[in-house]
């Protein structure tokens, strides 16, 4: 069920930026939600934010009228994800997330628990291959495949169980829109406009390159929260996409 106080953006919102709100304080994290249009961006809470403040963050930004990502990659048995998922559907989130790596039987469980909530469930979508990793991080882990051929692997498999889409590198966008459909939402964090560091970020794309591949969303945190004037940085982002 939506929040009482959940305003539902999704349908005047036809921007596809997501602004991961990762803060440490959370008047910051207001002062920039009281700076911006909701027509702009979504926003997304994750685990540092969650974490410090919890539901009430969410609802905080619920009323402002953002819709939003909450952004906690469960990654559990198939009991304790589905519970959680339905608990964040409880909050009235737009967006929720697991990891496509907790396997068929816990993506299916997820799925299924929100049944309950028709036509109000948040969108659901698994990570596939973190934007941090590259092939050396995989070989670690004794993945022999390349970083856009395993997260081919495990969106198909997310997609076979019927979630909405994936998290990806939106240098995989073109490939996986072919192979998977348009219809399959790609969310993509790694979004560096150029001219920006890329932090610890490995499989990176401008935000112009990462529309031309046909992203869904495009996931931006740093370059806009740690720019000097966060808010004109989204809407310059914003502008650059028009
Ligand atoms: O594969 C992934 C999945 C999630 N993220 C999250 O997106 C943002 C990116 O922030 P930047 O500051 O733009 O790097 C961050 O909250 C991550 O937890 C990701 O980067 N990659």
């Amino acid at each position: 069920m939506k929040s009482e106080n959940n305003i539902n953006n999704n349908d005047l919102n036809t921007s596809p930026i997501v602004v991961a709100l990762d803060y440490a304080d959370k008047a910051s994290a207001l002062a920039f939600a009281d700076k911006i249009d909701p027509r702009d961006c979504r926003l997304k809470v994750g685990k540092e934010m969650f974490t410090h403040f919890g539901p009430q963050m969410v609802k905080d930004l619920q009323t402002r009228g953002f819709d939003v990502f909450l952004d906690l990659k469960f990654h559990d048995i198939p009991n304790t994800t589905a519970r959680a998922v339905a608990a964040a559907a409880d909050l009235g989130v737009w967006m929720v997330n697991v990891h496509a790596s907790g396997g068929a039987r816990m993506m299916a469980a997820a799925k299924e628990a929100l049944a309950p909530f028709g036509k109000d469930a948040p969108l659901l979508i698994a990570v596939t291959v973190l934007t941090s990793m590259e092939s050396s991080d995989l070989a670690d882990l004794g993945i022999t495949l390349s970083p856009a051929d395993y997260a081919e692997r495990l969106a198909r498999l997310t997609r076979d169980c019927g979630l909405d889409g994936v998290v990806c590198s939106a240098q995989e966008a073109t490939r996986f829109k072919s192979a998977l459909g348009q219809a399959f939402q790609l969310v993509t964090p790694g979004i560096r406009p150029a001219g920006s560091k890329a932090d610890d970020q490995r499989r990176v794309m401008t935000p112009q390159e990462a529309l031309a591949a046909s992203v869904d969303y495009m996931v931006i945190g740093r370059p806009i929260t740690q720019s000097a004037d966060p808010a004109q940085t989204l809407r310059d982002i914003r502008a650059s996409l028009r």
